[in-house]
């Protein structure tokens, strides 16, 4: 579990997040919703330690991330930024051995081949294994991050828009095999989602942020209604239950 204990963070004298209590239940997946600039890259990247926590505190599984050596956290949680860019020269197959590092410290043993290999196997990158991450498409690059970030082998895994530049079947299917990953992988996935749709249909809990508070925390069929939507991100939509799910009709 994350437990996220009065957190605040600003710059300068701007209030960025405000005071931001609650937990994210062990396993699943918490999609982070909110309009842009709401706090939710912010919140992410406190949470991976990549800013530091000046106001509050945040602890996964009762460990104290402030008080966490480096080489621990990188084996608990990982993270995939929303500007992670790899500039390099290096292939689909090194950049997920790369991931591997908090491991094998830059001596790759059997375990961490078996891994890659099985990851580039899940994520239906072998085709790719020996292209440069340089060359890819934004999507086909989206998704060697993900696989990356998985290889960590982390029970946390955080996502910033992982879907950006996915295609409807590219996005379907990451959505799809993170699910997989959560349930037969045990690994809790915290994600950060534009499209609400996707948070409806994939996520187990939803956290809603604005203007840098959490704004609604709860299971998507209980926190997705219109009151919400206008809350959030003041669009009026319809909401048509799909499949047991909420879904939001805000196109038209
Ligand atoms: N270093 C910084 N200096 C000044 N303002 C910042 C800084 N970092 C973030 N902000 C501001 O904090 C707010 C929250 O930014 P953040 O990137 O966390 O939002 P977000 O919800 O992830 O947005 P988006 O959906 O657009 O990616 C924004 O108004 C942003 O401009």
């Amino acid at each position: 579990m994350i437990v996220l204990d009065q957190v605040s963070y600003q710059v300068g004298s701007l209030p960025i997040l405000k005071n931001i209590s609650t937990a994210i239940e062990k396993g699943g997946i918490t999609a982070l919703v909110g309009p842009n600039g709401a706090g939710k890259s912010t919140l992410l990247s406190l949470m991976a330690r990549l800013l530091p926590l000046k106001t509050g505190n945040i602890s996964f599984d009762g460990i104290d991330l402030s008080k966490t050596p480096t080489c621990d956290i990188a084996k608990k949680l990982a993270i995939m930024r929303q500007d992670n860019s790899v500039t390099s020269r290096i292939t689909v197959r090194e950049l997920l051995m790369f991931g591997r590092f908090p491991y094998h410290k830059g001596n790759p043993c059997q375990e961490d081949f078996e891994i890659v290999e099985k990851t580039l196997q899940q994520f239906n990158l072998l085709e790719l294994a020996s292209r440069f991450v340089v060359d890819l498409s934004g999507g086909q690059r989206q998704r060697t991050l993900v696989a990356m970030v998985f290889c960590q082998s982390t029970d946390y895994l955080l996502l910033d828009e992982p879907l950006n530049n996915l295609d409807m079947f590219h996005a379907r299917n990451l959505m799809s095999l993170l699910r997989r990953i959560a349930d037969e992988h045990n690994r809790t996935i915290i994600i950060v989602l534009h499209d609400i749709n996707y948070a409806s249909a994939y996520a187990d809990n939803i956290m809603g942020m604005k203007n840098g508070e959490l704004v609604l925390h709860g299971k998507p069929n209980d926190v997705i209604t219109p009151q919400n939507l206008q809350r959030l991100f003041g669009v009026e939509a319809e909401i048509v239950p799909v499949q047991n799910h909420k879904l939001v009709m805000h196109y038209v």
